[in-house]
């Protein structure tokens, strides 16, 4: 397939604040009709660097690269609402500016929530209020859609009604997805390229080998309500707040390299992870909509 001109490119991009990097060389592309998936432990610098994708933050080290006029749509992991004032899903829409009516009424359909429409966002389900978020992202057919963990709050089958639908707008619109997601399931299912941050980037690359492994196959064969992947490797050196990494054996370098431990299965990391099958879903950080 011919490369496409990329929307965004982080170069060994990097974020500090009060003398601690938050995440730091961070190498990423996203090209239209590409989906590439975060993931990684909490406060790893997903939310940081998808940001720097935006341009909400600007990097303090390497490099951000946004084809000019880039139209980017953004589902947040957090929105500031005031939920005790009435508010229908058409205002919320128009909070972010003004939408022509023929998209809103697109994007509404295109959801799946047209009859929502005048609905108080107060009182939509989890799944609801995503798809809300979501079309608000796309009424204004963004080239790179960003979408920090966009199933929060909803189950598992209205996740993975979430996911064909992120799915099916990348291909309607052509536009490139960056997400943030913490299930391993729809990194498989659903991602081009998957891009594993614990404060640094600690792998990267297409999840097929993960696709095809048993645990894999299983965890798709028993699709059940209750069934949920955990993606989890090994992160054997601890990133320090000055930005230096100490290893296993206590010695302590500039950055992190190659030959590091968690390193070894770079090139082939999908092959390694454990995924566990079966467990029951844990709670996503904080309901839907208040979150
Ligand atoms: N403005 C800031 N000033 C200082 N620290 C910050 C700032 N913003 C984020 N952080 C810290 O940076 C780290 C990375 O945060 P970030 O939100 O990017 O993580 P994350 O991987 O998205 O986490 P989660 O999965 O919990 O959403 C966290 O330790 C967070 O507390």
């Amino acid at each position: 397939m011919k490369e496409l001109t990329p929307l965004v490119s982080l170069s060994s991009a990097g974020i500090e604040r009060a003398g601690r990097w938050l995440v730091r060389n961070v190498d990423l592309t996203v090209r239209p009709g590409e989906i590439v998936t975060l993931i990684g432990p909490n406060g790893s610098g997903k939310s940081t660097t998808a940001k720097m994708a935006l341009g909400v933050l600007r990097p303090d080290e390497g490099a951000v690269e946004r084809k000019s006029k880039l139209r980017v749509g953004y589902v947040p992991q957090k929105v500031a609402v005031d939920w005790t004032l009435p508010l229908t899903v058409e205002r919320f829409m128009h909070l972010t500016g003004r939408i022509p009516v023929a998209e809103l009424d697109n994007a509404l359909a295109r959801t799946n929530i047209s009859h929502l429409r005048q609905a108080e966002v107060r009182v939509l389900s989890g799944g609801e209020f995503q798809r809300a978020m979501l079309a608000r992202a796309i009424a204004r057919k963004p080239d790179l859609l960003v979408l920090d963990e966009p199933v929060q709050g909803v189950d598992y089958s209205g996740e993975i009604a979430l996911y064909e639908l992120i799915g099916s707008i990348r291909q309607e619109l052509g536009c490139g997805i960056l997400m943030i997601s913490h299930d391993l399931h729809v990194v498989m299912a659903a991602t081009d390229q998957v891009v594993c941050l614990n404060g640094h980037v600690c792998c990267q690359g297409a999840p097929t080998t993960v696709a095809a492994s048993p645990e894999y196959q299983r965890l798709f064969g028993t699709h059940s309500a209750s069934a949920i992947a955990v993606y989890e490797h090994h992160h054997d050196h601890t990133h320090l707040p000055d930005g230096r990494v100490r290893h296993a054996d206590g010695s302590i370098t500039e950055h992190c390299h190659h030959e590091d431990g968690h390193h070894d299965h770079d090139s082939d990391h999908q092959k390694d992870p454990e995924v566990m099958a079966g467990e029951e879903k844990t709670e996503k950080g904080q309901a839907g909509h208040a979150g």
